[in-house]
């Protein structure tokens, strides 16, 4: 199979070159090798892209829902067709194990535009009844042209998350991948002109912030959907309320996982494992703080680590790896000073920590315990495959240290008292808590953070609100009384 792609954009229902934007390599984050090469949009390649969105909108909007959807639908089926194909260049984009793009990248995407296809005949208004026979009716609208910009840990999801909910609506998408994975949007882009939709409805720009930028600033952008880290969010965030867009914020976390002592030991530890090491450790709403309640705490870490030995790390490719490399050199490097930091302020290495020797960006799943509060390891968001485990004693000291973050992403917990569980989700300062089990993302449930993680949800009915605006409609059906 070949993973260079066949150019660098996707525009206007083709793929486009101009090899006059800066040159961004594509590396295989497994051996480090460049596997092919893409440009960062010129100026003139983001003004095609937006006059191309723009140009369609009306027209696709302007389709019925069930047409739109029926279109949404085919692109869900032709994914799941080539989902293997798909899953290859997953992982060449992002190092993840075949193991694991086969269950939820492709398939992710494809049952956020099957579920949005068919949500998009259902959006409709309310009729209001008003004294006299009067009444008013609402209609549910598109909001034009919208931006995607997308982070590099699940390229074909968050392209898919975004376009399929913005597409139903009647939207157009201008989507701008990480450019540390520019080569899974393409495909889909490709995928959804094969399914019939028009040029123009899903476009594709590479490029690096400036890129990013210069969509969200541009006057015929209504929408900006962000997937990134906080400090990104925030610079987003600005530029978008300066041009009063919509926005949906997809930041970052730190996120807490409570595991009380009379939690089933095995499970949790599987929580464990799902929350800090799926995807390397790269996963927004992972649950890197692993609060443990000190009668298990031993218990816990030796099963942790005894688990952590059976990891298989090696080839991507190869069916029976469990375990990636991180996705470059630089978000490595950033991890491995987040370890430094951790041993230098005292937490202890309980496994891993180290790099693996040969080529390829591999990092061994690393646990640290006797982490405190204080620590840079249990404040800051590391991105990489670093649990920290911290001791508590009772249930409303780990609830004040849970929440005592800036972020507000996601919370677990473990425990075979379920009014427990409910009382304390319900105090979690979350967008999305789980009850003995971890990171589930399935697209009819609502996804996002609370507090500097986020603005607005993605997946589920949730995200129509935040594709659309309601427009009211009042009629008269009795004459209009004036003062004068
Ligand atoms: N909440 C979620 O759903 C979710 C999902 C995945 C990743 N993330 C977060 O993403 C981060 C990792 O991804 P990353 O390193 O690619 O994030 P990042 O913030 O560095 O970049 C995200 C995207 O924003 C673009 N960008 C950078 N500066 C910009 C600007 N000024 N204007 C417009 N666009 C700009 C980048 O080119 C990239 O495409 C982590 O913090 C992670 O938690 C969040
Ligand atoms: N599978 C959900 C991933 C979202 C954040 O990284």
């Amino acid at each position: 199979m070949t993973t260079a792609p066949t150019a660098s954009h996707y525009i206007d229902g083709s793929y486009a070159e101009d090899a006059a934007g800066t040159a961004i390599d594509i590396i295989y984050p497994a051996t480090g090798e460049i596997i092919g090469r893409v440009h960062s949009a010129t100026p003139e390649m983001v003004e095609r892209a937006l006059a191309s969105a723009r140009r369609a909108q009306p027209e696709w909007a302007a389709m019925t829902g069930m047409e739109r959807g029926r279109i949404l639908r085919r692109a869900a089926d032709i994914i799941r067709d080539r989902n293997r194909e798909l899953s290859i260049l997953e992982t060449y984009d992002t190092g993840k194990p075949l193991q694991e793009t086969l269950v939820a990248d492709a398939t992710s995407g494809a049952d956020a535009l099957e579920y949005f296809g068919g949500l998009a005949a259902s959006l409709a208004g309310e009729y209001i009844p008003q004294p006299g026979g009067d009444f008013v009716y609402t209609i549910r609208q598109a909001l034009g042209v919208c931006v995607g910009i997308g982070a590099w840990n699940y390229p074909t999801q968050i392209a898919c998350w975004k376009a399929a909910p913005a597409l139903a609506c009647g939207n157009t998408m201008v989507f701008k991948p990480s450019e540390t994975t520019p080569l899974c949007a393409l495909k889909i882009a490709e995928i959804l002109t094969e399914a019939g939709a028009p040029p123009g409805v899903f476009n594709v720009v590479q490029g690096l912030g400036d890129v990013g930028a210069a969509l969200v600033n541009d006057p015929r952008v209504a929408k900006v959907s962000l997937t990134g880290s906080v400090p990104t969010g925030r610079k987003v965030y600005a530029a978008a309320a300066a041009g009063m867009k919509h926005v949906t914020m997809e930041l970052g976390g730190k996120s807490p996982l409570i595991v009380f002592d009379d939690a089933t030991l095995d499970d949790a530890v599987s929580g464990a494992i799902l929350g800090n090491f799926y995807s390397s450790g790269q996963v927004c709403s992972n649950g890197t703080r692993v609060f443990v309640q000190k009668g298990i705490r031993d218990a816990f870490l030796a099963r942790l680590c005894e688990r952590l030995s059976t990891a298989k790390l090696g080839d991507p490719l190869d069916e029976a790896t469990n375990f990636g490399p991180m996705v470059s050199e630089a978000q490595l490097s950033i991890v491995k000073r987040y370890i430094a930091k951790g041993i230098e302020e005292g937490a202890s290495l309980a496994y891993g920590g180290k790099r693996q020797p040969g080529p390829g960006f591999f990092l061994e799943p690393t646990v640290f315990a006797g982490v405190t509060d204080e620590m840079t390891i249990a404040r800051e968001e590391i991105f990489g495959p670093v649990l920290s485990l911290l001791e508590f004693d009772d249930e409303e000291e780990v609830i004040g240290r849970a929440n005592a973050t800036e972020f507000g992403l996601a919370g677990g917990v473990f425990t075979n008292d379920l009014t427990r569980a409910h009382r304390v989700v319900a105090r979690l300062e979350a967008g999305t808590c789980y009850i003995n089990t971890y990171n589930l993302a399935p697209v009819e449930a609502p996804f996002g953070g609370v507090k500097a993680s986020g603005v607005g949800r993605e997946n589920s009915k949730e995200a129509i609100a935040h594709y659309s605006e309601v427009k009211t409609i009042h009629v008269a059906m009795n004459g209009v009384e004036a003062p004068f």
